[in-house]
C-alpha cells in the first residue's frame, strides 16, 4: 500500500490544519535546485489575503517586496523523476511554526493543482497566484532525521551577501552579514548552508548562510584564483631578532606626558610609516598582520560577564595616527590613576638622570631586549634611531594583577595579540569624524609626524587620517568591540568612560577559547 500523503492548508482566519490522504512515496534525493517555495504575504504568521491581491495585481517590485513576506520553506526538484520536494525549513518560519511541513516531504498539489514535473518556479508562481488559504499536498518524508542541534555562537570574520552568491540555493532565503556580526546558528543540517539569526535580533525567521566549511572552500578557490603574490611576512617571529629588527625600520616617538607616578613615557610606534607601507611587519607577537578569514571565516563566541574577583579586561585603543588615541587613553589616566594605568614599556636606551627602572621604562640591555623578542614577550616592539622600545605581556599584567585597570595604545597589527585567554582584551576603535568636522575641531590641536613635533594639523594630515581609517576598517573591524568617533573631545572621553565600565561590569561576546582553552590558544 503507498503511505499516506497530507493536505495542508494554511489559512489567513485559523491555525494551520492537516488532513491526511494517500499518495506516492517520495524518491529518494538527486540532483536539486533549492527555491524559496513561498513569498505570500504573512501578517502574525497568518495569511493576508488582501495583501496577496494587492502583491499579485499591482505596485512595483518593490512595493510587493515590501508587502511579501516569507513562508520560511524552499523546495527542490529531483532532475530525473521531476518530483517536487521541501529542501528545507527555515528555523522561526511560519511552516516551522505550523509543525506541518518538514524537509525531505514531497509536494504532489498545491491549491489542487499537480506539481510534479513541474520547475520550482513555477511552482511557485502556483503559489503565489493563491489567496487566502493555501492547500500543498504533500507526502510526509518517512523517516525524519533526529538532529541534536547545538547552540552555536559566531563572530562572522567576513562579509556576506547571498544576493551576490550564485551558489545559494535560495537567495531570497539568505541572510546578509558583516564582518563583526554576532550570528546565532540555529540550524547546522546540512553541512555546506547553516541557517542563522543576526543578534541582537527580533526576526523570528533564520536565513540561510554558507557554512564554515563552504566559506573555507569558496575562500580557498578564490584564493588560487589570484596571481601569485610573494609573502615575506615572518609571522612567528622565530626569525633572528636582529634581522626581525632591521627589518622593521619603525620609528618611535616619545612622549613625556606627565610627571605622576603609573604614567609612562608612551612608546609610539609609528602609525603614518606602518598603515602606509604595503609591507607586512612582524613585530608584533601573534600573527596577526597575516591573520586572515581564509584560517577562520568564523570566530566562536560566548557571552563573557567579568566576576568582581578576576582581573580587569584590557582596555586597547586603537586608530590612525593623530586621530587621539593617546590623548583619550591619557585623559582616562588622568581622571582616576589610582584605576588606570598605562603598561611600562622595555627600552634599550639609557636612562637619564631622573629615571628610574620600572617607572618611565624597563631599561633593559639589547641581548635581553633580543631574547624578550625571541620568546615573544612582547606584544608590539619597533626600533627608533638604534634604540629598542616595547610592550612586555609582562607589564601589562603587572597592571592587572594589581586591580587596577590597564589601558594601552596600540598598531591594528597587534590586536591579535592581545586577543588572548589571559588578557581578554576589550578593543575600542577611535574613528575620525568625516572630514568637515576634523577641520573644525582640530582648528587648535597640534599633531607629531616624522619631522615635527606638535605642528598644527595641515589638510593633507586629515585625509591621511581618513585612508589610514578606511584601511583599518577594512582589514580589522571584526575585532572592535566598541567604536568612538573622536568629533568633540569631550564627549568622546565621557563615551570611552561609558564603554570602558561596560567593558568591565557588563557581559560581553568573546572567543570561546577564553574560557575554554584549547591547546592551540
Ligand atoms: N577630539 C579632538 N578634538 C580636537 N583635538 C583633538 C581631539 N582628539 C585629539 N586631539 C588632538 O590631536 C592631536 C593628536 O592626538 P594624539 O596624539 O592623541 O593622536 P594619536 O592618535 O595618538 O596619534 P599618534 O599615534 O600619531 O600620536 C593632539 O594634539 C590632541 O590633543
Amino acid at each position: 500500500m503507498d503511505p499516506p500523503s497530507t493536505s495542508l492548508s494554511v489559512s489567513c482566519r485559523g491555525s494551520p490544519r492537516a488532513t491526511v490522504k494517500t499518495g506516492d512515496a517520495p524518491s529518494p534525493n538527486k540532483k536539486h535546485t533549492d527555491v524559496q517555495a513561498s513569498k505570500f504575504p504573512l501578517t502574525n504568521g497568518l495569511l493576508d489575503p488582501k495583501d496577496t491581491s494587492k502583491a499579485a495585481k499591482g505596485g512595483n517590485t518593490h512595493q510587493r517586496k515590501k508587502r511579501r513576506k516569507k513562508a520560511g520553506a524552499t523546495i527542490k526538484r529531483n532532475e530525473i523523476t521531476g518530483e517536487i520536494f521541501v529542501a528545507r525549513v527555515i528555523c522561526g518560519g511560519l511552516a516551522d511554526r505550523s509543525g506541518l511541513l518538514h524537509a525531505g516531504d514531497r509536494i504532489l498539489e498545491v491549491n489542487g493543482f499537480p506539481v510534479d514535473g513541474m520547475e520550482p518556479e513555477q511552482v511557485i508562481q502556483v503559489q503565489a497566484r493563491s489567496q487566502g488559504t493555501i492547500m500543498f499536498k504533500v507526502v510526509p518524508i518517512t523517516e525524519r532525521p533526529i538532529h541534536n542541534q547545538t547552540m552555536l555562537y559566531v563572530r562572522a570574520m567576513a562579509d556576506y551577501s547571498p544576493q551576490q552568491d550564485p551558489a545559494i540555493p535560495c537567495a531570497d532565503a539568505g541572510m546578509s552579514f558583516r564582518k563583526g556580526d554576532i550570528l546565532e546558528i540555529v540550524d547546522q543540517t546540512d553541512s555546506l548552508w547553516w541557517q542563522a539569526k543576526k543578534l541582537p535580533s527580533s526576526m523570528a525567521c533564520a536565513g540561510l548562510i554558507p557554512s564554515t566549511n563552504l566559506l573555507k572552500r569558496k575562500q580557498r578557490e578564490f584564493w588560487w584564483s589570484q596571481p601569485y603574490q610573494p609573502h615575506i611576512c615572518m609571522q612567528t617571529c622565530r626569525c633572528s631578532p636582529t634581522l626581525c629588527l632591521t627589518l622593521l625600520k619603525y620609528r618611535v616617538y616619545l612622549y613625556i606626558l606627565s610627571k605622576f607616578t603609573g604614567f609612562r613615557r608612551s612608546m609610539r610606534l609609528c602609525r603614518r610609516r606602518s598603515h602606509s607601507t604595503t609591507q607586512p611587519s612582524c613585530h608584533t607577537r601573534c600573527p596577526s598582520s597575516c591573520y586572515s578569514a581564509l584560517n577562520c571565516p568564523f570566530e566562536e563566541v560566548v557571552r563573557y560577564q567579568r566576576l568582581p574577583q578576576d582581573a580587569h579586561r584590557l582596555l586597547a585603543l586603537t586608530g590612525p595616527s593623530g586621530v587621539g588615541v593617546n590623548q583619550l587613553r591619557r585623559r582616562l589616566i588622568e581622571m582616576n590613576p589610582n584605576i588606570f594605568r598605562g603598561a611600562i614599556p622595555h627600552t634599550t636606551r639609557a636612562p637619564k638622570a631622573y629615571e628610574e627602572s620600572g617607572r618611565e621604562y624597563y631599561f633593559t640591555s639589547r641581548e635581553i631586549f633580543d631574547n624578550m623578542v625571541y620568546n615573544n614577550r612582547f606584544l608590539e616592539y619597533g626600533e627608533h634611531k638604534g634604540t629598542l622600545y616595547g610592550t612586555s605581556i609582562e607589564s601589562v599584567k603587572d597592571v592587572l594583577n594589581s586591580g587596577r585597570i590597564c589601558i594601552i595604545d596600540i598598531e591594528p597589527n597587534a590586536i591579535q595579540a592581545v586577543r588572548t585567554h589571559e588578557l581578554k582584551a576589550y578593543i575600542i576603535y577611535v574613528k575620525p569624524p568625516p572630514l568637515e568636522r576634523l577641520r573644525e575641531t582640530r582648528q587648535d590641536s597640534y599633531i607629531t609626524t616624522n619631522y615635527y613635533v606638535n605642528r598644527p594639523f595641515k589638510e593633507e594630515d586629515f585625509q591621511e587620517m581618513e585612508e589610514a581609517a578606511r584601511k583599518i576598517e577594512s582589514q580589522y573591524w571584526q575585532f572592535f568591540d566598541h567604536v568612538i568617533v573622536n568629533d568633540e573631545l569631550q564627549d568622546s572621553c565621557i563615551q570611552l568612560l561609558t564603554a570602558v565600565r561596560r567593558a568591565q561590569d557588563e557581559p560581553q561576546w568573546v572567543p570561546v577559547s577564553w574560557i575554554r582553552p584549547t591547546a592551540e590558544s
